[in-house]
């Protein structure tokens, strides 16, 4: 894990990374961060884009005359969705993703393990080019979308520090209206000699390819830190009478010897994410009211023959209180209630975190209209080998079953 001595590097006087990056001359470094409204699930989904354009620049011969290259993973700092308790709060990718497992796809580092690569007499990083990614204006406007990149005038104003370090700075950033596919960003890298690129609003570049056996093999890294499943797995022992045994939900340890198979059960309960909080206000006509989705969510148990359901969910108390007193004493509702070692630990990231997991082991799934945390949760069951009837589902705003269903995208090995 990570001690907080290492997240804030202490440094004397400044020098670019080029020059004074000296203990590992041959990397270098990208460095990637998103536009700060956008929830951890997206992110996750843009670090993919950025881990497969890592993984090609590592495989791909051709292209043997650049250097070999590091992807520095942003903390997950100042999220939104988020309660912090102390601020600035950089939060390492360990805390929620097995890094082992992140590395057998793609050469990521943490960021404070850049700061250790990093010689530490110096006070101040200055990364040698920052590209702020932004989207060409008039694509919007004419509605002809095609591929290219240039450097251009700024849309918004251009910050001073990254990261929320304010000893991260550059002197050299530059605008870079972009229409295109992430790994088509290696003509930036070929035609200068830096040795750390930033490029910001990163979501800005696309997947290379959506959906491809690449795209899973990334995916399937993408395992969440082994403390999270072990408490979501004791939790669904305790709570929801699932195992993975019965469930035939057992993977191996290592994702690469993942096999395409379609024959899990999951537990005996209804998984269901229920997406309250500011999709109440911004998404009012997508998504169910309580009542409508206690509606759905009692058909469906019947349906299948279930007496348990288990609702992920940012809603207040009194929501999940109401949909408890319409469903019992017939069926029951169970949610997550974490321990305080547990809160206090893995924080509110963890628990979303932790409630997912439980959604990805449940018979059948039933998600929230365009939200993130339920697609990352549907990719969860096709890797775990769920029949995808039982995963690409969604609440609909009105109570019936009858709006239209998620896209479905299953996994390709
Ligand atoms: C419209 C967009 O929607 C996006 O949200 P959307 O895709 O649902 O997906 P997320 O971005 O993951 O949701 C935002 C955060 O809300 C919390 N959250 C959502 N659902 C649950 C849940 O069931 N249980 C728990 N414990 N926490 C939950 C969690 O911290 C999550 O990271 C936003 O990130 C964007 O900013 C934007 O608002």
């Amino acid at each position: 894990m990570y001690s907080s001595k290492k997240q804030r590097p202490v440094f004397v006087y400044s020098v670019t990374i080029y020059d004074k990056l000296i203990k590992f001359p041959c990397f270098s470094y990208i460095f990637y961060d998103i536009n700060p409204p956008e929830g951890f699930n997206l992110r996750r989904d843009v670090y993919m884009r950025y881990a497969i354009w890592l993984h090609k620049l590592q495989t791909n011969k051709n292209d043997s005359n650049l250097k070999k290259f590091k992807l520095v993973l942003p903390p997950w700092s100042h999220l939104y969705h988020w309660k912090y308790s102390e601020i600035p709060e950089h939060i390492p990718w360990a805390l929620y993703f097995d890094i082992e497992s992140l590395k057998r796809f793609a050469p990521v580092i943490e960021m404070y393990q850049f700061f250790d690569d990093y010689d530490v007499t110096y006070k101040k990083i200055e990364i040698d080019d920052v590209y702020i990614l932004q989207h060409y204006q008039d694509m919007f406007e004419t509605g002809k979308f095609e591929e290219k990149m240039s450097i251009e005038d700024c849309n918004e104003p251009i910050r001073v520090n990254y990261f929320y370090y304010n000893n991260i700075t550059s002197n050299n950033v530059r605008c870079l209206s972009f229409h295109g596919y992430t790994s088509q960003l290696t003509s930036v890298l070929k035609n200068s000699t830096a040795r750390s690129f930033l490029f910001d609003h990163a979501e800005v570049a696309l997947h290379d390819m959506f959906g491809d056996k690449l795209y899973w093999k990334c995916r399937r890294s993408m395992r969440f830190n082994k403390e999270l499943h072990e408490i979501a797995k004791k939790f669904r022992e305790q709570e929801l009478d699932a195992n993975d045994k019965n469930d035939m939900t057992i993977l191996p340890d290592d994702w690469r010897k993942e096999i395409p198979r379609r024959n899990a059960i999951g537990g005996s309960y209804l998984g269901i994410h229920l997406r309250r909080a500011d999709f109440v206000r911004s998404r009012s006509k997508e998504i169910p009211t309580i009542e409508n989705a206690f509606k759905q969510i009692k058909n469906k148990l019947e349906e299948l023959k279930l007496d348990k359901v288990f609702v992920a969910t940012d809603a207040p108390i009194n929501e999940i209180n109401e949909m408890r007193s319409l469903l019992e004493p017939k069926y029951a509702l169970v949610t997550y209630k974490s321990e305080d070692w547990v809160k206090e630990k893995y924080k509110d990231g963890g628990i979303a975190i932790i409630e997912q997991i439980i959604c990805s082991y449940a018979r059948y799934f039933i998600g929230t209209y365009e939200s993130t945390y339920s697609f990352r949760i549907q990719e969860e069951r096709e890797i775990l080998g769920f029949p995808a009837e039982s995963t690409f589902n969604r609440l609909c705003y009105d109570g019936t079953e009858s709006c239209s269903k998620p896209s479905i995208w299953k996994i390709v090995y």
